[in-house]
């Protein structure tokens, strides 16, 4: 399994901006979509391209466009819709598969409650949208259901990543490659990321 530090001067300071502790729901917004943006595109450098050829203003030209196309977007309800404006601004035909997950407070564990996919599964490239990596346990959940679903090319899309989830999908899903703006310390006893973003959901729906 590949991690890519996505370690770029706009990404490190977007990141710095939302660990502030008294941001606001709008900016705490924008910047998680700013920041799946550029994951975006650092997530599809290797989509393949196929050559066309076009009637430009100065006569024919050879274009290259993207192949096939076959993208779906995944969002972990809720915190990872906070994500998916920013990667559909980049890939706008992308289709978009649902995924309602929520970690159980005292257990840690994932409890699955929702699953809306697209068609076709099997021919598309999944990217997993959602801010925090923190013990894992939400991520391998939805990756087990994509794969149940036939899907065999999976990203994940992170904006802060702990080694310990990092680890378990590691050992888990070790095919599937993710893409994130900070890797950080370790989790404290609840099972949040420090320093982290605190709770990335209520932040982001304004549910604090
Ligand atoms: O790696 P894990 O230990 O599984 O933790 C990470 C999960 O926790 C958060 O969701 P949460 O359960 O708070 O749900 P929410 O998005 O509805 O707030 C976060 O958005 C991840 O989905
Ligand atoms: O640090 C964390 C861990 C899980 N979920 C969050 O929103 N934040
Ligand atoms: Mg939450």
């Amino acid at each position: 399994m590949a991690v890519h530090l996505v370690d770029h001067p706009l990404v490190r300071h977007k990141i710095g901006l939302m660990r502030e502790k008294d941001i606001s729901t709008k900016n705490f917004r924008e910047l998680a979509s700013e920041i799946a943006c550029l994951l975006t595109y650092e997530a599809t450098k290797d989509l393949e391209t196929e050559g066309h050829t076009i009637e430009s203003w100065a006569g024919p030209v050879r274009i290259e466009q993207i192949k096939g196309k076959k993208i779906t977007v995944v969002p972990i309800l809720r915190a990872g819709l906070g994500m998916m404006n920013g990667v559909l601004d980049l890939i706008p035909s992308a289709r978009v598969s649902v995924v309602g997950l929520y970690r159980n407070e005292e257990t840690l564990e994932p409890v699955t409650y929702y699953q809306k996919f697209t068609s076709r599964m099997e021919d598309r490239t999944a990217l997993i949208l959602d801010p925090m990596l923190a013990t894992g346990g939400s991520v391998v959940a939805c990756i087990d259901m994509l794969k149940q679903a036939g899907c065999s090319r999976i990203k994940g899309l992170f904006l802060v990543a702990a080694p310990e989830g990092i680890s378990r999908l590691q050992e888990v899903h070790p095919d599937v490659d993710i893409y994130t703006a900070a890797i950080d310390e370790r989790l404290n006893d609840n099972g949040y990321i420090l320093p982290g973003l605190g709770d990335a959901g209520d932040k982001i729906f304004g549910t604090k």
